[in-house]
């Protein structure tokens, strides 16, 4: 047996004799000569340990196929390692990316990260290819999955998949959300602009700040849920994955501010096509098959984009006001007509036809101040699934603005408040307007005070209406009656 003494000679000389090469290897032997025995030994290490190790070796580059463009599935393991990262990594890399709302913390250049799934561990790792295998213009990375060849069925038929799947879900959840809007012909062939143009999406309302009856909200809402979750229910039904929804009402009952709300709660962006600008039924379905999933389709003032109407003459003689209102759209409508050819039948297949065709999980949204004055083909269900009537201001849509606007819950007004609301119809615009203090002296009670005074300013001016229609219709009874009176007359006349 040798001494403890010995061993410890033996190898401290050992040690020593290897330091000295080290340092004489590091010191004598030129970098390039160093960098290609390092390589050689390196293949030869993993040939070996590959062959005998039972660990499986996947690897992901960032570029891909011939033009080496950007390879998907390595972006979204990225996204999903990222969330890994975060926590378990000791190096990471800040990123900024056009696309997503905010600083992305992922996997630095030759880290790596553990990752378990149902009970296996897995190792991947990030490296940036050598510099023979990098193009001129892109310096490539690629990551490797190692894992144990007992798992390889489970990691290729399942895991691979539960990482990419995942690694999109969290792309579209950290993307900046966009509201396009369609260019006009002119622009998209000249300015070799896409069809749509887009700003960030950063309209702030919420289902929590729309006022109006809770129960209706609930309902919107459950059914909004319901759609995102509806992928097989829609595919066994054999129905395109898309659902319309008609919003309607008088001006300023918030049909604008709901799309704004809805696209917030189901984090999808917007497409805000102007009907006028499309110039015939060819280009409206281009449009229509340009836009992508996760999104709402929203077409405002229906009736006044194009004349899509029924024209079902229906004259509400006694109302002057009305009659006003329909000759104004009409003007509009008009002259919409001009510009554009889009028929009421291209609309229709644009919206029908190509859903199925095109991306799923897609909304579209109507919106009109005059539902009556739409073709009923346009509105039926399976078009427009849900009909949504956005109404004058309430007491339960008034508490809601109350406290978006005051931050407040209750005061001795609101009794009085609440009674005028059920006799007077105004917006729920009109109420915010007066609730929003104009100065740093305006507090909720003089916001609420001047609530009540324009309430009671229009109940007077509706007392007025109502008398002036009255009596306009007095009027014109009596003036059928004289009328009715003068021709029996001519009629005895002529008898006798
Ligand atoms: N139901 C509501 N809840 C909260 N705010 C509302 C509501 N309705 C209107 N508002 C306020 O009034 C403004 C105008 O509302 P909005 O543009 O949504 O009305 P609209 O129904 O689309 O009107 P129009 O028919 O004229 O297009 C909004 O910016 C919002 O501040
Ligand atoms: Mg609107």
């Amino acid at each position: 047996m040798l001494e403890v003494g010995a061993i410890w000679a033996f190898t401290s000389t050992t040690m020593a004799s290897l330091m000295f090469f080290w340092s004489m290897y590091k010191q004598f032997v030129p970098y390039q000569v160093r960098n290609y025995l390092e390589k050689t030994l390196k293949k030869y290490l993993d040939k070996f340990f590959g062959t005998t190790s039972n660990f499986v070796c996947i690897k992901f580059p960032e570029y891909t196929g011939e033009g080496l463009s950007k390879s998907r599935a390595y972006d979204d393991i990225r996204n999903y390692l990222s969330s890994r990262s975060t926590a378990r990594a000791k190096r990471l890399k800040a990123k900024e990316s056009i696309n997503s709302k905010s600083l992305v913390l992922c996997l630095d250049d030759k880290e790596a990260v553990v990752d378990v799934f149902q009970g296996v561990k897995v190792v991947w790792s990030l490296f940036v290819e050598d510099k023979e295998n990098q193009s001129v213009s892109k310096v490539g990375r690629y990551l490797t999955l190692s894992f144990d060849n007992h798992h390889r069925e489970m990691i290729t038929e399942t895991y691979i998949d539960h990482v990419l799947r995942e690694g999109k879900e969290i792309a579209l959840k950290n993307r900046e959300r966009k509201l396009y809007t369609n260019n006009s012909r002119l622009d998209y062939i000249s300015m070799r602009d896409g069809r749509w143009s887009s700003v960030p999406f950063t309209h702030p309302a919420t289902f929590e700040t729309l006022a109006m009856d809770l129960d209706k909200k609930e309902d919107i809402k459950k059914d909004l849920i319901k759609f995102t979750k509806g992928k097989d229910y829609y595919r066994k039904v054999a129905k395109p994955w898309k659902r319309g929804y008609l919003l309607y009402g008088p001006p300023g009952t918030g049909k604008s501010t709901m799309i704004s709300a809805m696209a917030n709660f189901l984090e999808y962006d917007v497409y805000d096509l102007e009907l006028t600008t499309v110039k015939d039924n060819a280009e409206l379905k281009k449009l229509i098959l340009d836009t992508k999933g996760k999104s709402i389709v929203v077409i405002e003032d229906i009736d006044c984009s194009l004349d899509l109407t029924e024209h079902r003459k229906k004259k509400k003689e006694d109302d002057e006001d009305e009659e006003e209102k329909k000759e104004a759209e009409n003007l509009k409508r008009q002259r919409a007509q001009k510009e554009s050819n889009v028929t009421l039948s291209g609309l229709l297949n644009a919206i029908d036809g190509l859903w199925s065709a095109c991306s799923d999980e897609k909304i579209i949204v109507f919106t009109t101040n005059f539902v009556d004055n739409l073709d009923p083909a346009l509105i039926r269900r399976g078009r427009m699934d849900y009909h949504i009537e956005m109404s004058y201001c309430r007491f339960e849509a008034f508490k809601v603005l109350a406290k978006n606007y005051l931050e407040n819950e209750s005061h001795d007004l609101y009794g009085e408040i609440g009674r005028l609301l059920e006799e007077v119809d105004v917006s729920p615009a009109d109420v915010a307007e007066n609730l929003m203090p104009k100065s740093d002296e305006d507090d909720a009670d003089i916001c609420l005070r001047r609530l009540v005074k324009s309430l009671e300013e229009e109940k007077k001016k509706k007392a007025e209406r109502e008398a002036r229609m009255k009596k306009k219709k007095a009027e014109k009874k009596e003036k059928k009656e004289i009328q009715k009176k003068v021709n029996g007359a001519e009629e005895n006349g002529k008898k006798i």
